[in-house]
């Protein structure tokens, strides 16, 4: 693919999302050179047991020189930290992007530390799993996902079109959204769906005298759906958490009434309203399926997701 291909791409973090990354780049020939950056030297060297790149360092600063494409995928609490240490190192005419859950605290963390004449481009491939780590990652992640870029004003449209020839080079469908309006969309498809997911295992693990045995041995698949949201990374859900505050606390105040009214139902014997709402949720999941949005049925996608020891 035409001009598809880059001399250099620094991978500055080398989790589920980096490492996936580097697979793929690897896989589709979409770089001369991968350089692996991360913080921690035992991650590092997990990553060059793995084969992940083809050189490796735990200065970011060293990372960028020369790279022509900077991904950072870090927690999004540490996007400032990273945006720093790079700063004065990247090339001229570089591209630097990242793959974080929430799109405008990342921009106000590493906007201000970017030199004029690189060009910045936030983005978040639509796509993970409950794992981290190096080992974690996998080449068809990205596959038949959605990415989402968030250009500000001015950007320039040449490095916009081949920051999207890459993201569909590594099987993705790209489009392009106001960081804040991408904000209040995952607060309600992504980061409200793990928050409950970490309430009601922790609302279960706190019966624990009582219940036990009973949590474990008769966890269905309604409770085990959730344990699976529940083992994501800590350190990663905590900063999703403290950066998208706003958007999560106006869904959480949604959530917050339309439960209330969904135990007001429970309590008065409401059936017709249970009902109705019931229903009305069936057709959003038959509405998800028949968009080929069912990940569930898609092979890889069903191998990600096993609990580990599965
Ligand atoms: N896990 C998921 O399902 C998805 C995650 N994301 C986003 O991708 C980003 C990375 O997430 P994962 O890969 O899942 O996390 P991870 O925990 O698997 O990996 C994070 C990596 O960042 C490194 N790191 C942390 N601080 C650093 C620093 N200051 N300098 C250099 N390296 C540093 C860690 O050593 C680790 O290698 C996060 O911003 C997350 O919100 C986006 C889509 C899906
Ligand atoms: O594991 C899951 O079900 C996910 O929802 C993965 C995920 C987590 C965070 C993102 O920003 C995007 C995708």
């Amino acid at each position: 693919m035409e001009h598809t291909k880059f001399e250099k791409i620094a991978l500055i973090g080398i989790g589920l999302i980096g490492s996936s990354l580097a697979r793929v780049i690897r896989r589709n020939d979409l770089a001369d050179h991968i350089v692996v950056a991360t913080r921690s030297a035992e991650t590092l060297s997990d990553a060059q047991a793995l084969g992940l790149g083809d050189s490796y360092t735990t200065s970011n600063a060293e990372a960028v020189a020369d790279a022509d494409l900077v991904i950072v995928s870090v927690p999004v609490g540490s996007s400032a930290a990273v945006a720093e240490d790079i700063a004065a190192h990247l090339k001229p005419g570089a591209i630097v992007t990242d793959v974080g859950s929430t799109k405008a605290s990342v921009i106000e963390q590493m906007r201000p530390h970017m030199p004029v004449g690189v060009h910045f481009i936030p983005g978040h491939p639509i796509a993970g799993t409950e794992r981290s780590g190096p080992s974690a990652g996998f080449a068809e992640l990205f596959e038949g996902r959605w990415c989402i870029l968030t250009p500000l004003e001015g950007t320039d449209p040449d490095a916009l079109e081949r920051l999207t020839r890459f993201w569909q080079a590594c099987g993705s469908t790209v489009e392009a959204m106001d960081p804040a309006h991408h904000d209040m969309v995952l607060a309600i498809v992504s980061h409200l769906p793990h928050i409950i997911a970490y309430n009601i295992v922790g609302t279960a693990d706190d019966l624990e005298a009582v219940t036990k045995s009973e949590v474990i041995k008769y966890s269905a698949s309604g409770f085990r759906d959730f344990t699976r949201l529940a083992a994501s990374d800590p350190t990663m859900w905590r900063d999703v958490c403290l950066h998208n505050r706003d958007a999560i606390l106006e869904m959480l105040s949604r959530f917050s009434e339309d439960l209330a009214s969904l135990q007001r139902a429970i309590r008065w014997g409401d059936g017709d309203k249970l009902f109705d709402l019931f229903s009305r949720t069936r057709a959003v999941r038959r509405s998800i399926v028949e968009a080929g949005q069912d990940v569930d049925a898609v092979d890889f996608g069903r191998q990600a997701t096993r609990l580990p020891g599965e």
